[in-house]
């Protein structure tokens, strides 16, 4: 049994790269949680692509033991936060599940957008907040500047700010201290009914079903059985532990512990994050405060570029789905793809990873088509209708009118790059709400349609700033504007899986872009094939990719039949990649790049 008095919960606001897992790799190493010898860095991001794009995906967790310089040992509970803007739910829920942060600001960059994002849900959540102001190791650190900018920009009184460096682990000491001492215990009754929230749930391989908890009151102990207030299903504690990472088996789980649970759950889908635990004898009268549930705002086709891996790609698509609840899909079919999923997805960031740990983990060759997102159709007949994906827009002529998402996008930036993002932001159709200056940054607050940002938009920003722009957003609300479906023809047939929604003015200039993408990536056949970008039955852009003979082998003159060999191999290789649409080839990459908008 912990004494609540003894217990920290926390978590780690910050930017993304500003150091919240090196820092959290340190707490655990300063505590002696994980011996030397076991230690490798970013201990808590554990998916491999997690460690090799550098980012954290997953909320995760570990219980530390701590004895302070008032001599008392204590529990600090670390839940590390993701830090992307595609997983701000991610960081939300787990944010109800403690109660202080350690708001962690590279001291040569200064504050961010995501750090404004992020510190913003934690003040929601009733917070305390301990700024620490990283990386001083570095000559470009100003610690007494951006002190002054966490007090201008966020409001929060920055004076006892600690100082250290993640990475040689100068006063990493100091930061358990200000754990200790400056973030309030957890509150909770021991003797009330249980009441635990569920904060996360994934699929391993060996347990199934793995459910993270956070006890508010009453205790849950192995064998008990539970009860979820929100789905109402009942099942018996088959195991209880703490994370320590890894998992440690715990006798029970008292007010203000962290933990998991095992239940003989068979799916991720069958427990609802924000849901309440409760005995199944003795139940809490009322759950706790839900959360609402991830909304996917991305959507898009997944096909298999062989028609023969659908049955893989299902099974797949359902693997993954067990693990990541904030991911939907539905069988779809197209007349030019075959069979396929529309999946849903929190952002692109999010499509990214799930498209890629597909293709890699489950070694499948995808197809994906233009992400797009939900339009709302306002018909005629009064009825409104959700359009996910533009090749399921009924006849224009039912419509009386289109909604769009609309965002609003909180950008910091350097002031010498301003111009630049001025005019990305315009170029997509923004309406500028606020600028002001912290220091030399600016920071500017946009007002954009989400369809212009879900594609290219933080790549664009990233390039026209030289990475020197930071960005966040959250969605406003639906907006009517004039939109329409543009189709795509490939020597004379429609290719569902490229039409898209344009905004009608800058349909002709999108279409032309699309057409002239399309002809370098399309390879020429023996034929002459016409691309063309059209809106209803009217042709608006032409490109003609002319006709050739393409004979790989042509090269190698002389006998050297191995190497005439490889290269019809290379070629078959090639084609697997690639997608018959009546007589044409079409490569993968043209379903991605044709939609990315230079300039
Ligand atoms: N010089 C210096 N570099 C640091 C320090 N702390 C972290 N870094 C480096 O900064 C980079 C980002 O650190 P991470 O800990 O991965 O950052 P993060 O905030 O966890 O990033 P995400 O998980 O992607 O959100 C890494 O290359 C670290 O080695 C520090 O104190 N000094």
């Amino acid at each position: 049994m912990t004494d609540l008095a003894r217990i920290r919960n926390f978590s780690i606001v910050a930017h993304i790269d500003h150091g919240k897992s090196t820092l959290a790799d340190r707490l655990i190493q300063a505590t002696g949680t994980v011996a030397d010898r076991d230690m490798k860095e970013q201990i808590l991001d554990s998916m491999d692509i997690e460690r090799e794009r550098g980012i954290t995906i997953k909320a995760n967790t570990v219980r530390l033991d701590y004895t302070a310089r008032d001599g008392q040992a204590y529990v600090l509970n670390l839940i590390d936060t993701p830090g992307h803007v595609d997983f701000a739910y991610e960081v939300s829920r787990s944010m109800r599940a403690v109660e202080g942060s350690l708001l962690v600001v590279d001291a040569s960059q200064g504050v961010e957008a995501q750090t404004l994002a992020n510190v913003y849900q934690a003040l929601d959540a009733g917070h305390e907040i301990v700024p620490v102001l990283n990386k001083i190791d570095l000559p470009a650190a100003e610690p007494d500047r951006v002190k002054a900018q966490i007090e201008d920009v966020i409001g929060l009184d920055a004076s006892d700010a600690v100082l250290i460096s993640a990475k040689s682990g100068l006063g990493i000491p100091d930061v358990l201290e200000a754990i200790v001492t400056r973030l309030p215990p957890p509150k909770g009754d021991r003797e009330a009914p249980l009441k635990a929230m569920l904060v996360d749930s994934w699929y391993d391989a060996y347990l199934g079903v793995v459910v993270m908890i956070r006890v508010m009151d009453g205790v849950i102990r192995k064998g008990d059985r539970i009860r979820m207030m929100q789905t109402g299903a009942v099942y018996a504690v088959d195991r209880l532990a703490v994370l320590r990472p890894q998992m440690v088996d715990w006798p029970e789980l008292g007010p203000g512990e962290i933990g998991v649970l095992t239940a003989s759950i068979k799916q991720v889908r069958d427990t609802r994050v924000g849901d309440t635990i409760t005995h199944e004898r003795r139940p809490a009268d009322a759950p706790l405060p839900g959360f609402k549930p991830a909304q996917p705002v991305v959507f898009c086709g997944l096909f298999p570029v062989d028609a023969a891996d659908f049955e893989d790609l299902r099974d797949a698509i359902e693997k993954l789905a067990l693990n990541d609840a904030s991911f939907t899909f539905e069988m779809e079919t197209s007349a030019a793809l075959g069979f396929g999923f529309r999946c849903g997805f929190l952002g692109l960031l999010h499509l990214e990873v799930v498209r890629d740990r597909l293709e890699r983990e489950y070694g499948l060759d995808l197809i994906t088509t233009a992400p797009s997102v939900v339009y709302r159709l306002h018909m005629k007949d009064g009825t409104v209708r959700d359009l996910h994906n533009p090749a399921d827009m009924p006849d224009p002529t039912h419509i009386d009118h289109i909604e769009e998402p609309r965002i609003k996008a909180t950008i910091m930036v350097p002031d010498e790059y301003l111009g630049d993002v001025l005019k990305l932001c315009q170029d997509r159709r923004g309406i500028q709400l606020n600028l002001t200056y912290a220091g030399s940054r600016a920071m500017v607050e946009y007002d954009l349609p989400l369809n212009e940002v879900v594609f290219d938009f933080y790549d664009r920003l990233k390039s026209v700033t030289k990475g020197y722009a930071s960005f966040d957003y959250h969605i406003t609300g639906y907006r009517e504007d004039r939109l329409v479906k543009m189709q795509i023809l490939v020597n004379g047939e429609p290719v569902d899986a490229l039409s898209m929604m344009v905004h009608r003015d800058r349909a002709e200039t999108r279409g032309r872009a699309m057409v002239e993408k399309l002809k370098e990536l399309i390879p020429r056949h023996m034929f002459q094939i016409p691309i063309q970008a059209a809106i209803g039955g009217k042709v608006i852009a032409r490109e003609t990719l002319s006709a050739l003979r393409k004979d790989v082998t042509a090269k190698c003159y002389g006998g050297d039949a191995t190497r005439k060999r490889k290269l019809l191999e290379k070629q078959k290789a090639g084609k697997k990649r690639m997608r018959q649409f009546g007589k044409v080839d079409i490569p993968q990459e043209a379903f991605i790049s044709a939609l990315k908008m230079d300039g």
